[in-house]
């Protein structure tokens, strides 16, 4: 068996644009895809979208089997491991948010069968990447998985999602700046594997996101269409990469504590951008890139502060002095970062 780490893996149809939810089965069929495809979707996504999908298939010899999923959980993806070995699908589609998509994207890397992303938010570019990622007791547990073979995104269906979905997708790109910038600091420090082309599709992606920042506003379809082509650049800036450091840096695991600090509290793409903040200080000290990150978070209404996170201050300090626990990933955190240094980094940024 080769060694396929190196492999760089890529979605071949990408799809985004109003009405392109109805070119799902043409999209998968031109990709030679066949036999029963499971449907795995959580509530929301599934009563807005899951006929229009369903009906697609009506010609097929056997129409789709549906698991709906209402949390992102173990158990969650070991039913739907259950229901594919029963119904040994060709192939299975992820139909909603980074719940669905991921429990269909970890299950079909379980059994053997390719998936494809039909996201209903553009909430972080898991969406779209060759990341999974778990939430459990408290934790997070981000695997490699395969990307999507084909990426089915309705700009119709996604700008009509909740807006606070959208501008947390916008935050996880935005937070590429401080990823990059950390990845850059682990080559030159600790050698860590590095790619100037993932890390420069990154940075461009985050660019230009932040220069399209005005175009961004609640229930406009051009905004759903660039966040989700920046979340389909940043997934495959991680494919090229074949690791998440294109995207995932210290501000990555200061959200990731967060989810174990207060679960719940807050989405990820939010936590990411007010870390961002923060490690972008960091990196810069007074005159840095963290003013231009802040403005870009408020001008897209994604929070800046603690208070907008619904966290406390103290919440705050804990995740920063202990971020860097999370994972064997060298950062701006370096060993870790001292509470009176974490107060003052977030006091400065006016995070808290
Ligand atoms: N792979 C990766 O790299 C990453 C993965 N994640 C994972 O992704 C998950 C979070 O993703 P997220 O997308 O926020 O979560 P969900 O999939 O839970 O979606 C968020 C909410 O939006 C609802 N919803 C979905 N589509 C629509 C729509 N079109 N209109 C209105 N409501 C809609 C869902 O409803 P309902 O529940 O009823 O279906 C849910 O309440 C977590 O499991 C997290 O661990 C997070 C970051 C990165
Ligand atoms: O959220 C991600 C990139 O935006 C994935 O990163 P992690 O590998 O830290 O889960
Ligand atoms: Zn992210």
């Amino acid at each position: 068996m080769f060694d396929k780490s190196t492999w760089i893996r890529l979605p071949r149809n990408v799809l985004v644009g109003h009405g392109v939810l109805d070119q799902a089965a043409e999209a998968i069929e031109e990709l030679h895809l066949r036999g029963q495809p499971l449907i795995v979707t959580s509530p929301t996504p599934y009563e807005l979208a899951g006929e229009r999908i369903e009906a697609q298939f009506s010609s097929w010899d056997e129409e789709p089997a549906v698991v709906v999923v209402e949390d992102a959980s173990f158990d969650a993806i070991e039913r739907v491991i259950q229901r594919a070995r029963d119904v040994d699908p060709g192939f299975l589609i992820g139909l909603g948010g980074g719940k669905a998509i991921d429990i269909a994207k970890m299950a079909s890397d379980d059994v053997g069968r390719g998936f494809v992303s039909v996201p209903t938010v553009a909430s972080h570019d898991g969406i779209v990447s060759n990341r999974g990622s778990v939430p459990e007791e408290g934790t997070r547990h981000s695997v490699a998985a395969e990307p999507p073979l084909a990426v089915v995104a309705d700009t119709e269906i996604l700008a009509n999602a909740p807006w606070e979905l959208t501008t947390a997708g916008c935050a996880d790109i935005i937070s590429n700046y401080t990823a990059v910038m950390d990845w850059r600091l682990a080559y030159r420090l600790k050698n860590a594997p590095y790619s100037q082309y993932a890390a420069a599709l990154s940075e461009m992606t985050a660019e230009m996101l932040v220069g399209n920042a005005d175009s961004i506003r609640p229930s406009l379809e051009e905004s759903s269409w660039i966040v989700v082509k920046a979340l389909v650049s940043s997934g495959v800036a991680m494919s090229i990469a074949g690791s998440s450091r294109p995207a995932s840096g210290a501000e990555h695991l200061f959200s990731h504590q967060l989810d174990q600090i207060a679960p719940g509290r807050a989405s990820h793409g939010h936590q990411v951008g007010v870390g961002s903040i923060m490690t972008a200080y960091l990196h810069g000290g007074e005159n840095g890139l963290w003013r231009e990150i802040r403005n870009a978070l408020a001008s897209i209404d994604a929070p800046t502060t603690a208070a907008e996170l619904d966290l406390e201050d103290e919440e705050v300090i804990e995740a920063l002095t202990t971020a860097h626990e999370i994972r064997d990933r060298y950062t701006i955190l370096g060993d870790g970062i001292d509470e009176t240094a974490a107060r003052e980094v977030a006091r400065q940024t006016d995070v808290i």
